[in-house]
Order: structure tokens, then sequence, then C-alpha cells
């Protein structure tokens, strides 16, 4: 693998010795790495403590018996609203089973939305384990944003804005199909980029994640065990002025152990105007890629055209 094409991948975790409080060296430095491990790559991987045993294994035993649960029992997690629910022939995840979830660090809102639902007796394991894991990554997403704030040099101001950037967290839970009639390999799920802000991945040790690199290669992420992937999304893109990248990426399958994975999307507040920061506009180097746009106008326009509602053809200039 060229080393352009090589992942950064960061070490938040306690026993790095890294202080990454705010204001200390250690996270000024690790700010700009952040920085531009998004501008080059468009997402890195990263090491932390939030993904330590017994917190994911829990999460993982769960996410098995939750996928092994009879597909009636799956079905009545059923939701009309995009993104929530349980699908498993969805159009542009045909290979997978998949449960998308709002709000999943409430644990009375995943007791009562979600988990008691399929385990009328409780799993308290498995809800304890889904709520904070989703409370720690919403915290460790929210740390990233304001690292980008300091590795941009922004004034703290604009910590509000990433604040709003990560408003929501949908937490998707998928576990993919193992390739059919003795393919080595299969696409699993189709190239794309994340439409929200952030995306952080962890996954049960089967590998699967690709982004494709600069060159134009599909690199495979080997996510750390006690990590995860950081993509970034269109709304990080378009308020960064486009500096920063979205990571396009891909799921193959191969093998034959099943790849399950957990996704927290952050994801703007509706009414947020996704505007870039003057500092990142210089009429030189960086015009103004994307008019400012409110996030709530975006979605209406995602869902009223057919097209996949790319932010460049909505707001680009
Ligand atoms: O499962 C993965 O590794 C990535 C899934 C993904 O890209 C998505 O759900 O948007
Ligand atoms: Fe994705």
């Amino acid at each position: 693998m060229d080393n352009e094409s090589e992942i950064p991948i960061l070490d938040f975790s306690k026993s790095s010795g890294v202080i990454l409080t705010e204001g200390s060296e250690g996270r000024k430095e690790m700010s700009k790495k952040v920085r531009e491990a998004f501008e080059n790559h468009g997402c890195l991987l990263v090491k932390c403590d939030e993904l330590l045993n017994p917190l994911r294994e829990d999460l993982f035993t769960g996410l098995k018996s939750l996928f092994d649960l009879p597909e009636e029992t799956k079905q009545k997690f059923f939701s009309p609203n995009a993104y929530r629910g349980y699908t498993n022939k969805g159009d542009e995840v045909p290979h997978a089973d998949s449960f998308g979830i709002y709000d999943a660090h409430k644990p009375d809102t995943i007791d009562q939305d979600f988990v008691d639902l399929l385990w009328p007796q409780g799993n308290q394991t498995f809800s304890k384990a889904l709520s904070s894991m989703t409370t720690k990554v919403r915290e460790l997403s929210l740390l990233i944003l304001k690292m980008v704030v300091e590795g941009f040099g922004l004034p703290q101001q604009y910590n509000s804005d990433v604040e709003q950037l990560n408003s929501y967290s949908n937490t998707r839970l998928t576990k993919y199909k193992l390739p059919e009639n003795n393919k080595d390999s299969e696409i699993a799920l189709a190239p794309h980029c994340d439409k929200a802000t952030l995306s952080l991945i962890c996954e049960n040790g089967v590998q699967g994640l690709q982004v494709l690199s600069k060159t134009g290669n599909w690199v495979d992420v080997n996510i750390p065990q006690n990590g995860f992937a950081v993509l970034v999304g269109d709304m990080l893109k378009a308020w960064s002025n486009g500096i920063l990248q979205a990571a396009k990426h891909r799921v193959v399958t191969r093998g034959d152990k099943e790849r399950i994975t957990f996704i927290l999307m952050a994801v703007p507040m509706e009414s947020m105007v996704i505007k870039a920061p003057s500092e990142l506009v210089d009429d030189e180097n960086h015009p103004l890629c994307y008019r400012p746009f409110m996030y709530e106008e975006y979605i209406y326009y995602r869902y009223s055209t057919n097209e996949l509602g790319s932010v460049e053809k909505f707001a680009g200039l």
C-alpha cells in the first residue's frame, strides 16, 4: 500500500499517556493530526478507552443475539421514519440486516422503544451496553469535532457550531450477509459518502470497510479492536468549505465470518445553518464552495428528489 493511502491511526487511549484535556499541548498536537487526516483522507482510525471490555464484549454478544432473533421478532421494530427501524432488504444495503435507532444514549428510550419490543422479558445487559456505548461515542464525536476547530486554529466560538453539528445521533447496527454461492467476495454496501456530520464505526473483528484513496484505490480499513473508524460526512465537508474531504467508502464481505458493526452517525439539528467559518474562506486558495443553507432544507431536498440528493448539487457554488 502506498503511504498516501495509509489511514492515520491516532491513539487517544489513557494508556498511551496522551493528555487530551482542553488547552494541553497533547491536545493541540493531536488536533492538528485530526485536521490533517480529515483533509487528506476524509477519515482516521482512533484507539480509545471507550471500547474496553466488558463494554465491547457485552455489546457484540448482545448484537449477535439480536440478529439471531426470529425474523418476525426483528420485524416488530418497524418505523416509517428514515434511518429508523429494522430492514433486511433496503435498496441501499441489500446484503445486510440492519437496525436504525434514534437517541440510543437514553436508557429509557432504548428499553421502551427497542429492547423491550424484541425481548419482552428485557435484556438489561444489552440495553445498558448499547446506551453506554452510544453515550461514550457521542462524547468522542464531539471531542473530535472540537479538535477540528482547534486544528484549524479557529476561535473557540466555533465550538457552538460543532455542538450543533453533533446535535443528534443515529445508531445503526448492521449484520452483513456472507458472499453468495461460492463467491470470494461481494460488495455488500455500494460506494457512498455519509450525508451527516461524522460517522464512527466499530466492528466485531471481521473486516470489510474500504475507503477510496486520493489515488483512486480501494483501501482496506483495519479498525483496531479497541477503536473506531471515523469518517467525515457531507455536512462537515460543507461546513469546512470543502477543505475536509468526505470519505467515499463501501463494504466488501469475504470469507465465512459474518461482519457486525455498530455505527454512530452525528447529525446536525434541523435549524442549523451550515455556513463555513469566514476564517476558512479566502478568494485565492479557498473560495466559498457552498452557499449557506439550513440543514432542514437539505433534508427536504434529499427526500423530495429521487436523486441521491448530493450536497454539491444542492448548495455547491
Ligand atoms: O459497516 C460499515 O463498516 C460501514 C457502513 C456504512 O458505511 C453505512 O452504514 O453508512
Ligand atoms: Fe456509510
